[in-house]
């Protein structure tokens, strides 16, 4: 399908995307995808936010020094910042006169068929109500997945395909704090170029992606890669696009080259 006509499209958004250096909500940034993802609702469009943030937001609202390590800390970080992105974004969306629910996920709930058949019930009937659901990893209970090997190996890149497969989304789209895939780490490599589209992750597109560039980010373009083998083996379109103007996302559903562009497999199933 081409990016014009998807109908449902899931947006995951990075910490570094949310987020000043500093930590704190970078509000007119929230206020412009908010604008947008309420515009697209406007059009016709089921939009699902896949929304990070929720541990850097609350380390900085506790006065914390930097990110938390240690899980207690982290849990108890993830708890306070959910509040104040929920706070945000409900009262922006509001604005738009946008309903959201929140949904707070663990590995867990999809793992089982008759828990992730209520997720999927739960996501679609918000959607049949017209209702935005904001998602995000439950960080505050879900030990496993703070512990370092679980996190680096998962977050929300890989929550975010997890959610673009079980809706069967259209399109699923990481807003990131780089313009999409380069041909190596740009961080690194002044010279890099960026790779405007991805038939398929193999092993030289692999070789290409290193780690997370800032210490607000996790996964880097590992974990990104990975969710573009989930959900294009399933069917569905991924992008990964600089989130710093996201007034861009126009664009990209006008059907114009942004960003990183892994087509879905043909031979792909939905599930
Ligand atoms: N080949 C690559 N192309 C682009 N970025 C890369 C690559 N390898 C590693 N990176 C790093 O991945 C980062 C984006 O991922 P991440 O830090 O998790 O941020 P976010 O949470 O905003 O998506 C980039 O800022 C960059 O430092
Ligand atoms: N669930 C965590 C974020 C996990 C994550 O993957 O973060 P990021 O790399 O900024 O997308 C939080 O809300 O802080």
């Amino acid at each position: 399908m081409a990016l014009q006509d998807a109908k449902r499209i899931v947006c995951k958004v990075g910490t570094s995307t949310l987020t000043y250096p500093n930590g704190r909500l970078h509000i007119r940034r929230i206020e412009k995808l908010v604008r947008v993802l309420s515009d697209f609702k406007n059009s016709g469009k089921d939009v699902i936010l896949v929304t990070s943030g929720a541990i850097g937001v609350g380390a900085t609202r506790l006065g914390l020094d930097e990110r938390p390590r240690d899980t207690r800390m982290m849990q108890a970080a993830a708890a306070v910042g959910q509040v104040e992105l929920m706070y945000l974004y409900d009262k922006l969306f509001l604005s738009y006169g946008q309903v959201v629910a929140q949904i707070l996920m663990t590995r867990i709930l999809t793992d089982h068929d008759s828990t992730r058949q209520n997720l999927v019930n739960t996501f679609e009937t918000l959607l049949s109500l017209g209702v935005i659901p904001v998602v995000n990893e439950n960080d505050s209970v879900a030990v496993e997945e703070l512990e370092e090997e679980a996190m680096a190996f998962g977050g929300n890149d890989t929550l975010s395909a997890v959610v673009a497969v079980l809706v069967q989304a259209d399109a699923l789209v990481l807003l990131s704090d780089i313009e999409g895939l380069f041909d190596k780490n740009p961080r690194e490599a002044p010279d890099a170029c960026l790779i405007p589209v991805v038939e398929s992750v193999d092993e030289r597109v692999r070789a290409s992606a290193g780690g997370a560039g800032s210490t607000l980010g996790t996964g880097g373009m590992v974990t990104k890669l990975e969710a573009a083998e989930m959900v294009t083996k399933n069917g569905i379109d991924m992008v990964i696009m600089d989130g710093s103007d996201p007034e861009k996302l126009y664009a990209l559903f006008d059907g114009k080259q942004v960003g990183t562009y892994f087509p879905a497999n043909p031979k792909g199933e939905r599930t």
